[in-house]
């Protein structure tokens, strides 16, 4: 019997919204309080950021299965993601502090950067993953634009200090690519995922 409802391991509030808007039912599988999310999301040195974003993914989605059993958990599926932007060869995580969140904005202003979001399922004990590639274009920006966007505090917990959700939706002159995989949460992937296991999406 394919399930009707999975759950969505993620803290990510756009993450659940996006998961909505397909009329996914989900529960929240949260990691343990304190769990190393830094080490789990350190870059390697000389990472390619597709190999990064993948990585990190499948992680994620390990450490959400034993934490299903832990719990003693229904088996039902496993949805989880990960975000990354990368200009040049650099991967730019979640900024650690506003200076850093500067820094990131800065080299991302006039230019165009990728969005890499790895979407994965734990079904039945199989794995199933896809990567949602964007690319965006930023208008140049000026030292104050940056600075009162990151007073404003939205870049903190977003991957490359922005969101494209956000104010910051004003800086982009043009994408290419999937709006709900620069979010987080690629659907057309995220169903393409899901379509095997029953959902008629
Ligand atoms: C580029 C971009 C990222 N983001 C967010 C999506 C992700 O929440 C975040 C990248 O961090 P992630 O590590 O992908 O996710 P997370 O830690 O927020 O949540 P979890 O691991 O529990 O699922 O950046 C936006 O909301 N809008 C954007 O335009």
């Amino acid at each position: 019997m394919p399930a009707d409802w999975i759950y969505l391991a993620s803290q990510s509030p756009r993450r659940r919204q996006l998961l909505d808007q397909l009329g996914v039912r989900h529960e929240l599988l949260l990691p343990r309080p304190h769990e190393d999310a830094e080490a789990l999301e350190a870059v390697r040195p000389g990472e390619a950021p597709g190999v990064y974003v993948r990585r990190v993914t499948r992680a994620k989605l390990a450490a959400a299965v034993v934490r299903r059993r832990e719990l003693g958990l229904a088996e039902a599926p496993i949805l989880c993601a990960d975000t990354t932007v990368a200009i040049d060869r650099q991967i730019l995580g979640k900024p650690a502090d506003a200076e850093d969140a500067c820094r990131m904005l800065a080299l991302l202003a006039g230019r165009e950067h990728r969005v890499l979001t790895a979407v994965a399922l734990d079904h039945a004990g199989a794995t199933t993953l896809q990567v949602s590639a964007s690319r965006v274009r930023f208008e140049p920006l000026s030292r104050a634009q940056i600075e009162r966007y990151v007073a404003s505090g939205e870049p903190m917990g977003k991957a490359g200090a922005y969101a494209i959700q956000s104010q910051a939706g004003a800086w982009v002159v043009r994408i290419a690519g999937s709006y709900s995989g620069i979010m987080g949460l690629p659907l057309h992937e995220t169903a393409a995922l899901l379509r095997p296991c029953g959902w008629d999406l």
